[in-house]
C-alpha cells in the first residue's frame, strides 16, 4: 500500500430534505490509495447516501469531497460523469447486468464510457473481450456460461460478473454496496478473495458496505458510519 490521497472528505454536511435535521455531518474522513475499507453502521445510518456523495449522484449542502486530487463538489456535471467513468467501478447489491446483452458485453460496458479505461483494457489484453474473459476467468465464471444470457446464471454468478465490469480497465476506486447479502457465508468469503486478488493485482482501492461483522476481519480498515458522522441518531432518535 502507498500514502497516496484516494478520498478526503472535510467538514461535508447532507440533508434529504431542508428543515429536517441533517443525515449526514462528517468533519473529517481520509483514505488512502490501495486500502480495503470495511463500511458498517445500522440500517438507515447513511451508508447509501454517503457512497451517493463520493460518487456524485447526491450534491453535498457544504463541505468538501476531494478523490485523487479533484474537488469532486466544483465539478460539472458533465465533468463528474467523465471522472466516474474513468475512475470508479460499482458493484450494487442488485448488480443491475443488463439482461439484453452477453455476459462479455455487459463486463466491457464501462469500456464504451471512458477512453481511459478502454486503453487500459486494451493493453492489458489486446481486446475487450480478452480482457472481458480473463476478468470472468479469474473470478471462475466457466467459460461455457459466456454466451449464455444473463438471466440465466445463479445469483452469485451474476455477482462475479458484476465485479468483473466494475474491475474492467482498472478504476482507482471500488465501491460495493451489499454486494454478498444474497449469498452464503462461504460464498461470501471466496467471492471477497476473489476480489481482493485483483484489486491487489491492478492498485484498485475498495470501499465495501456490508451489514455482516463475519467479513470485517477480511478488510484491513473498518470505519462505522455512526462513529464519524455527528448526525447520527438524528432522524431515529438515538442521540
Ligand atoms: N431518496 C431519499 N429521499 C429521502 N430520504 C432518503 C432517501 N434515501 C435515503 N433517505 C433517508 O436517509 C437516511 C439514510 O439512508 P441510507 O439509505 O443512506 O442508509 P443505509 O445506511 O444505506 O441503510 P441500509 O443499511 O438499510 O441500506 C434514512 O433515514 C433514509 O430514510
Amino acid at each position: 500500500m502507498n500514502n497516496k490521497t484516494l478520498l478526503r472528505i472535510q467538514d461535508l454536511k447532507f440533508g434529504w430534505r431542508e428543515n429536517q435535521p441533517l443525515t449526514l455531518s462528517i468533519p473529517a474522513l481520509t483514505i488512502a490509495q490501495g486500502e480495503k475499507v470495511f463500511l458498517k453502521g445500522p440500517s438507515g445510518s447513511g451508508k447509501s447516501t454517503l457512497l451517493g456523495l463520493i460518487t456524485g449522484i447526491n450534491q453535498a449542502a457544504s463541505g468538501s469531497i476531494e478523490i485523487l486530487g479533484s474537488e469532486m463538489t466544483k465539478l460539472s456535471n458533465k465533468a463528474k460523469d467523465h471522472f466516474r467513468a474513468d475512475h470508479l467501478g460499482y458493484i450494487f447489491q442488485q448488480f443491475n447486468l443488463l439482461p439484453y446483452l452477453s455476459l462479455i458485453e455487459n463486463v466491457s460496458l464501462p469500456c464504451h464510457f471512458s477512453q481511459s479505461r478502454k486503453a487500459k483494457a486494451l493493453q492489458l489484453s489486446g481486446s475487450l473481450e480478452q480482457e472481458a474473459k480473463r476478468l470472468l476467468d479469474h473470478l471462475e465464471i466457466p467459460a461455457a456460461l459466456l454466451h449464455r444470457p444473463v438471466t440465466e446464471l445463479s445469483i452469485g454468478q451474476q455477482q462475479r460478473v458484476a465485479a468483473a465490469r466494475a474491475l474492467i480497465g482498472r478504476p482507482a476506486f471500488l465501491i460495493a454496496d451489499e454486494p454478498t447479502s444474497s449469498l452464503d457465508t462461504d460464498a461470501r468469503e471466496s467471492f471477497i478473495k476473489l476480489l481482493f486478488n485483483e484489486c491487489d493485482q491492478a492498485d484498485i482501492s475498495l470501499i465495501f458496505v456490508s451489514h455482516d461483522p463475519s467479513l470485517q476481519p477480511l478488510f484491513s480498515r473498518h470505519i462505522n458510519l455512526d462513529e464519524i458522522n455527528l448526525a447520527a441518531g438524528a432522524h431515529n432518535g438515538h442521540r
